[in-house]
Order: C-alpha cells, then structure tokens, then sequence
C-alpha cells in the first residue's frame, strides 16, 4: 500500500519553487502542449462549475504527461466578489498522483503554483513578443498577479520604469509597499499605459480597462485577468489591432470573452512560437491572452516535488 500522501502547504513550497528553475520548464511544456501529441500532453480545456450564490467558479484542470512520468490535476475556485473579505479571491489546491497505480503522491496549496506560474507564462510572453529595446512596464491592477508579475518581470527584464494602476489608492499603496523595487503609481489606466512598451492586465474586472487608443504602436501586453466568456479586459480596437497569441487556442475559444466576444482571431499559442512553427511578431502589437493551463501546474508541482523529495532525503 502506498504510503499518505506529502502535504506541501505555502511557506515550504515558497522555499522551494523559485523562477530560475521554474522558467525554462514551463518554456518546455508550453511547447509540448502546443505540439499536440498525446504522449507528450494530454490536458482538456479546464471544466468550470458555476457557483451562482457566491458569484465564483470552481475549474477542475487535470493534465497528463506520460513520457514526464506526471499526473495531476488543481482545483482552482476564483470569485468575482468583492466582500470586504480577507480570502485571496482566488484559491486552488494542486494534488499529484502517480500516473502508474493512480495514489496520491502529494496534495500541495496551489496559491503559490499559481501566481508563480501565471506571472512566468506571461513573462515568456514578453522575452518572446516585445521590442528588444522595451524600457517602460506598466501594471493594470495590484493584487496577487500584480505583485508576482512585478516580481518575476523586474528579476527577468531591465525595465528603466515599472509603473502601476489601480482603481484604489489603498491598492497602490499596499503595493508599494511589498514590492522590493521602485514602482511609479498612476492615477488613471490612461496615464499607466500611454507609452508603455509592456502592459499586463491582471484586474478582476468584467469590462474593458485598457483601450487600444492608448497603446502604444508595437507594445506587449499579457492579459491575465478576464478568465470568463463574457468578461474582458480589453477593449475590441485593441483586440483587433494586435496580433493575437494564447497559451491554448482552445481555452480562449471557450473562456476568454476579450477573444470570443471581440470577434478576434487567435494567431498562435505561445508554444507554437517556442516550437518554432509560428513566428513571433515582435515589431506588431502583440497581445498574449493567458487562460492558465493544466500543464503549467502539473510541470510546477512536479518540480515543487522533486525539491520537496531531495529535501527530505538530505533530513
Ligand atoms: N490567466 C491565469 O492563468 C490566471 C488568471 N487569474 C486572473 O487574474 C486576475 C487577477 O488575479 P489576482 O491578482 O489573484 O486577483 P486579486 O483579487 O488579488 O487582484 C485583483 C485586482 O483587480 C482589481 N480590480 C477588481 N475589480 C476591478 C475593476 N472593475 N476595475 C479595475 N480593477 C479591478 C483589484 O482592485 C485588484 O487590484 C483575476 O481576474 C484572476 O481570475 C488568476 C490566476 C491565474
Ligand atoms: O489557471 C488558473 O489557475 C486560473 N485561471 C483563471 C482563474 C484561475
């Protein structure tokens, strides 16, 4: 009998995964997901439940790497609420089993998994698609995207600014003050954006909060919040400027309403770009619509695992 599972909870897994690592394996299985060979990746468009009282959705994202030797799935709940709680407004728990007999192998809090993972997916984003010369970021919101992005953009990139907007000057503040960088507040989306040569999303919102008129020609912009078909997060002039890119075709097909709902065409998957088989449009305006894919989590867990693993065995 297999023995219980490992129980991997925040501080540990924030000991133990970190991007340098992280990085290049999830370049990897963005490339094997997009090769769409079903040894490499089998990950299904994530199924959401729709939990109506509590305005919020739960997503069950199971993915299977067979040649990786990885089986897993997270449950993610995400809430479009604004209660006055202290709960993030999104929560997941990732659980990895053992592809071969079907035990749990570790049930690990997927809070970390997740804002590391979405930031680095983004950040790929940009070391693929903006201009090599990109010196200006600006953030659009300022929760926990926001802080990871800031955090694994400043650590990839040299930007010579970093700016931030949030609807609230608290927000701004609170991220002013967890950030290890410097960090321009704006007053207005506006006034973040115009001239900006990268541009993340990473609002709750459910209508538009950037607008192509203020984009700048050539820009990047990874747009991370807006995970439902009849939300958005960007406007449809700049839908339909840029060049469209997405972790999954699919996902955004069913999930992204910036996509669906703009009428945009989806270009390529980023790991189309990685494999080579679609170029990166570098010197157009470019939008990376990100949904969060399975494999992302399922290639962390693993990492956060194997560390976890030789950790234990040092002890
Ligand atoms: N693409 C992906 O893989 C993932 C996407 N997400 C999405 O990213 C977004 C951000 O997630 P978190 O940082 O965890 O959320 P959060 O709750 O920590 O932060 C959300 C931010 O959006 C702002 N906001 C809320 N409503 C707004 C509105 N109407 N207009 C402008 N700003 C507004 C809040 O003030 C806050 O700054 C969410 O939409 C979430 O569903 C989250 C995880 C993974
Ligand atoms: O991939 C993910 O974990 C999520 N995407 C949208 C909300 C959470």
């Amino acid at each position: 009998m297999a023995g219980p599972p490992a129980v991997i909870w925040e501080h540990e897994l924030e000991g133990l995964l970190r991007y340098r690592e992280l990085l290049p394996r999830l370049e990897e299985a963005l490339g094997k997901f997009s090769s769409r060979d079903p040894a490499e990746v089998i990950q299904p468009v994530r199924m959401t439940v729709p939990l109506q009282k509590h305005h919020g959705f739960l997503g069950l994202m199971p993915t299977y790497m067979e040649k990786n030797r990885v089986l897993c799935t997270k449950f993610v709940c995400f809430y479009k609420r604004e209660d006055g709680s202290t709960l993030p407004s999104t929560q997941s728990t990732v659980v990895l089993l053992d592809p071969e007999y079907g035990n749990i192998k570790a049930v690990m809090n997927g809070e970390v998994i997740t804002r590391m993972r979405t930031a680095a997916a983004s950040a790929i984003s940009a070391k693929l698609l903006m201009c090599p010369e990109a010196e200006v970021l600006a953030i659009l919101g300022s929760g926990v995207q926001a802080l990871s992005h800031y955090e694994v953009f400043t650590e990839m990139f040299s930007f010579k600014e970093v700016r931030v907007w949030s609807r609230t000057g608290q927000g701004s503040e609170r991220f002013c003050r967890s950030v290890s960088g410097p960090v321009r507040v704006c007053v207005s989306a506006e006034e973040a954006v115009r001239g900006a040569d990268v541009i993340v999303t990473v609002t709750r919102c459910t209508e538009p909060v950037l607008f192509g008129q203020w984009v700048k020609p050539g820009a990047h912009v990874a747009a991370v919040g807006a995970c439902r078909p009849n939300w958005r997060e960007l406007d449809d002039v700049l839908m339909k400027e840029a060049v469209v890119y997405a972790d999954s075709r699919e996902g955004a097909m069913k999930e992204s309403g910036d996509v669906i709902l703009s009428g945009a065409e989806v270009f390529a998957e980023l790991g189309d770009v990685i494999n080579g088989t679609k170029p990166a449009l570098r010197e157009k305006t470019t939008v990376f619509k990100s949904l969060g894919m399975g494999v992302e989590d399922a290639v962390s867990a693993q990492l956060v695992f194997d560390q976890w693993e030789a950790k234990s065995c040092k002890s």
